[in-house]
């Protein structure tokens, strides 16, 4: 069974200015059960890195939202007063039950969603993907608008593997594009070193767009923009999902599956941009993030700045 964590003050300290000059003084702790209607952000964790032992990878993923959210509680707010930013805890695995965690979140994003929140939702293992992506879309469904979403996913891995045998953190994708048509998946930074020849037929197969770690860099910023708006032209709503593993070890080493010849932030932001400005941005999420591999809390704070980032250019 999956379990539902409350969320603590704990994660959320930092220095004290008295006029919300900081995150943690910002954030407000809340149930899902008490989400207020409006275009509030809604933190979720997803506590889980049983996906990534399944996959045979590095547990520890399981306590990635709460260092993201130790970092992030610290960082400057930007956001006026009426812009809300609440903290609605986890959704936690700690029985091997994935498949009913992943259950829990995509209600859980589905009541987000109905409310007109915009959720942050802070990973855990890349199964994180299966259970945020069906809750978007029990919400599209709910509401009766066409469900045609477009996940983009930074990372090194397609994570299309086949789940005949069991889903894991590599699968997330695939179980997506089993159950939906049409399926639209853009990649972006994916390594040729860490995906199998199958894994690029199934890619080919299922018509994936993507683009190759050694050109996703700054320098071919404008045909990556190019390529990011064509994808964005087919679709109605865009899911984002960010693997901390895609980015380069040297800038994010808590991750679960270390990713030295991996991307650098920079070209991260600039496309957040150009998605973010399409206005079709539904939710995001960032997976992998593993504290026990984090080395003065790097990839921690590269994460929480991602945030930071989303937050405030979708409410600048
Ligand atoms: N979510 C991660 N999936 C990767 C893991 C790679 C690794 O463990 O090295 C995958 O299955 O390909
Ligand atoms: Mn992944
Ligand atoms: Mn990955």
């Amino acid at each position: 069974m999956a379990n539902y964590l409350k969320a603590t003050s704990e994660n959320w300290i930092g220095r004290t200015s008295g006029d919300q000059l900081y995150l943690h003084e910002k954030i407000e702790l809340l149930t899902p059960e008490q989400t207020p209607a409006g275009r509030h952000f809604s933190i979720l964790g997803y506590a889980c890195d049983e996906g990534v032992r399944r996959n045979q990878g590095r547990v520890g993923a399981a306590n990635g939202p709460n260092s993201i959210r130790k970092m992030l509680g610290k960082m400057p707010n930007h956001l006026s007063e009426s812009q809300k930013v609440y903290d609605f805890g986890d959704i936690q695995c700690d029985d091997g039950n994935m498949e009913a965690c992943q259950e829990l979140l995509s209600k859980t994003i589905g009541s987000l969603l109905d409310k007109g929140t915009f959720p942050i939702v802070l990973g855990g293992g890349h199964d994180v993907a299966y259970g945020h992506y069906n809750g978007i879309k029990q919400h599209l469904l709910s509401s009766n608008k066409l469900p045609s979403i477009g996940i983009i996913n930074f990372d090194a891995h397609f994570d299309l593997r086949d789940d005949s045998f069991g889903s894991n953190s590599g699968t997330p994708f695939y179980q997506i594009a089993n159950e939906n048509e049409p399926f639209h998946y853009l990649c972006l930074g994916i390594r040729k070193d860490a995906n199998d020849k199958k894994l690029f037929e199934t890619a080919a197969s299922l018509d994936v767009t993507y683009v190759m770690q050694n050109t996703f860099r700054i320098e071919f910023m404008n045909e990556i923009k190019t390529w990011i708006k064509a994808f964005l032209k087919k679709v109605n709503h865009v899911y984002v999902t960010i693997d901390m593993d895609g980015f380069s070890s040297a800038y994010a080493p808590g991750s679960s599956a270390a990713s030295p010849m991996g991307f650098a932030p920079d070209i991260v932001l600039e496309c957040l941009d150009t998605i973010i400005s399409s206005e079709k941005l539904i939710s995001v999420d960032i997976a992998e993030m593993n504290p026990v591999y984090d080395s003065d809390h790097q990839t921690a704070k590269l994460a929480a700045s991602l945030v930071h980032h989303i937050i405030h250019r979708i409410m600048p």
